[in-house]
């Protein structure tokens, strides 16, 4: 029977408009479905429309481009519309239509800014995606994140989408699996277990000194490099007994470049998941991921056959003890031990690198650490020794201070509205089901009404008690409703609670701990036994600029001349001495200077 041209492309509207239904309802990820709803109902319908054009090429160059269009526009106004469930949400046009988007926009890097710049627009919540919200608001965040608080979010289906039969920790959506992955991450990390690895880190951090000794002089050395060749030097012992010596021979295998190679595509899937099982099934893409995930591969089998003589993490994620009713198989242990390498060693390198940054660009802070350290660690005394790490005040407050000005994992981590749960309240705001948020560190870590004055400047006295900070001579009034208006002093705010660079919750860092006796215990070391500053002709504002939002931050270099302690040359000589106080800054705002 001939159908006539209009009922043809009523009937391609109405299957467009069928196929947006199945796409808004099930939210199909595999390529079948993929096929059967993109590609058979054009290529069906192609019949209604052969009499009114001369070719086939033409009747179905006119059916598939009326099916994507009304497909198109079918989605796009549903997604502007007041139909939908985030409609009440406010955000940019192009965050409301599609996370191609943001995906385009995360692609240089600078993500974090700009969803600073939608805070700043906005307000507390704003939509970032027709289905995504970012939150900069204290209150949402144990609701979001904590025990009674909702599963990991879509993001790591793209992030990970390469891992199809046994997926990293970190990237378990479902809450019961994720529980029992982490049991045993939870045992290596106790405080007890701690202790165990307190030799394995002192060597490293021995290791690095000694090339901080060789690399002294007159010349710079790039620092964050070396604190890199540190970090995953130190991983690697722990996650497979060692195998990785980049402090002493360099990145000879190009290891560091495969692992932060596939970061920028890597955040760029997280935005569109589904695109990412299309990604990783295309030959030669996705090497050098691979090849890293081979070298741990390699590494792991090696350690299980060998056994090591020291309880290290790999020891309690294998179970060697054999204590776990369920224990994870090897297939489990080896994903998660390049989930060790890939978490834990740029995150503490980019912690650390910050820290020495923000240091030498302010000299207070600088000399009142080292004095700290001089009075803990005095010459002779090993300060790879955790002893006092509990009484340094000044250092938590220096880490913190680094930690909320540049927390490594700057946008956070998402969480997702479980499909049948008939939605969330997170703090004051509703979140309908299949609806990902994630609150945004960057913004809420600068937020002034948390962290006040200058929440953009490094200034870790905000840390100490009251009565260290008065001793120290500042003195700000506590807020009140009239403070900010009658005086020109600024009040003085500071709420821990909006704090989160681990993340927060059940699936938060498990490796904090760690994190932070890594960092205590470099930074005593380096202390201890050098000055350093900037080279010269160091712009100090290229930090900032040079730091990339890749999920884990990626930064640039840090060239610095390193003295050992007592030969001249020391703290803030040369260009940084000339310049005065300095507080980097990305917004602006600096503490007035005692
Ligand atoms: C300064 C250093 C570090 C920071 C700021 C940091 C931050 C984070 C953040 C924000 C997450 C995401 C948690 C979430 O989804 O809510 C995370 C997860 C994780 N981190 Fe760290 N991390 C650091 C160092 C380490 C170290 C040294 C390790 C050691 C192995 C480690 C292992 C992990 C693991 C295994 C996860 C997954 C946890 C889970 O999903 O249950 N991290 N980290």
């Amino acid at each position: 029977m001939a159908t006539s041209l209009p009922d043809g492309i009523l009937a391609i509207l109405a299957a467009a408009l069928a196929c947006h239904l199945i796409f808004n309802r099930y939210e199909p990820v595999d390529p079948l479905s993929h096929l059967a709803l993109l590609g058979v109902p054009p290529l069906a319908l192609t019949s209604l429309l052969r009499t009114a054009f001369p070719s086939t090429f033409h009747t179905i160059l006119v059916a598939f481009t009326l099916y994507y269009s009304f497909l198109v526009l079918s989605v796009v106004a549903y997604r502007l519309s007041p139909l939908h469930p985030l409609s009440g949400y406010p955000g940019p046009i192009p965050c409301r239509i599609s996370k191609f988007w943001m995906a385009w926009i995360s692609s240089d890097g600078k993500q974090h800014e700009y969803y600073t710049r939608l805070h700043q627009k906005y307000g507390d919540v704003v939509r970032i995606g027709p289905n995504e919200l970012s939150i900069r608001d204290v209150d949402a965040i144990d609701p979001l994140m904590g025990v009674n608080g909702l599963p990991k979010g879509p993001h790591w289906d793209g992030r990970m989408a390469e891992q199809t039969s046994v997926r990293a920790l970190i990237s378990i959506r479902d809450t019961h699996e994720h529980m029992r992955r982490r049991k045993p991450w939870n045992r290596a990390f106790r405080v007890a277990t701690m202790k165990g690895y307190a030799e394995i880190l002192a060597n490293r951090v021995h290791d690095f000194v000694s090339q901080l000794e060789r690399q002294s002089g007159p010349g710079h050395i790039n620092l964050s490099e070396w604190i890199s060749r540190f970090t995953f030097d130190f991983m690697s012992d722990m996650a497979f007994g060692g195998g990785s010596e980049m402090l002493r021979d360099g990145d000879k295998d190009n290891t560091w470049h495969l692992l932060e190679s596939g970061l920028p595509l890597a955040l760029v899937l997280s935005h569109v998941p589904w695109l990412g099982k299309y990604y990783t099934s295309l030959p030669s893409i996705g090497e050098d991921l691979k090849k890293f995930r081979s070298y741990c591969q390699a590494r792991a089998l090696r350690r299980h056959a060998q056994g090591s003589q020291t309880k290290d993490l790999f020891h309690y994620l294998i179970d060697e003890e054999g204590i776990e009713r369920d224990p994870p198989t090897f297939a489990e242990v080896a994903s998660d031990g390049v989930l060790a390498i890939v978490a834990g060693s740029d995150t503490t390198a980019t912690t650390l690198s910050c820290l020495f940054h923000s240091l030498m660009a302010n000299r207070t802070a600088y000399r009142r650490l080292r004095d700290e350290v001089d009075r803990f660690y005095p010459p002779g005394e090993d300060a790879s020794a955790a002893t006092h790490h509990g009484k340094m005040k000044y250092l938590t407050a220096v880490i913190n201070e680094a930690l909320r000005l540049y927390p490594p994992v700057l946008s956070g981590s998402q969480r997702a509205v479980p499909k049948g749960s008939g939605g969330k309240q997170v703090g004051p705001y509703f979140l309908p089901e299949g609806t990902s948020a994630f609150v945004h560190f960057y913004s809420i870590h600068r937020d002034p009404r948390y962290f006040s004055p200058s929440p953009d400047a490094f200034w870790p006295e905000r840390w100490l008690s009251e009565e260290d900070r008065q001793a120290l001579g500042y003195s700000y009034p506590k807020p009140s409703p009239s403070s900010d208006k009658s005086t020109k002093v600024p009040s003085f705010i500071h709420n821990p609670s909006a704090f989160i660079p681990f993340s927060y919750g059940p699936m938060n860092c498990v490796g904090k701990k760690l994190a932070l006796q890594e960092i205590r215990t470099l930074v005593c070391c380096v202390m201890q036994g050098f000055d350093f500053r900037f080279a010269d002709g160091y712009d100090v504002t290229r930090w900032e600029r040079e730091l990339n939002d890749f999920f884990v931050s990626m930064r640039g270099e840090l060239p610095v001349v390193i003295t050992p302690r007592g030969q001249g040359d020391g703290v803030g000589s040369g260009d940084n001495e000339k310049r005065g106080h300095v507080f980097p800054s990305a917004i602006g705002g600096a503490i007035v200077e005692r």
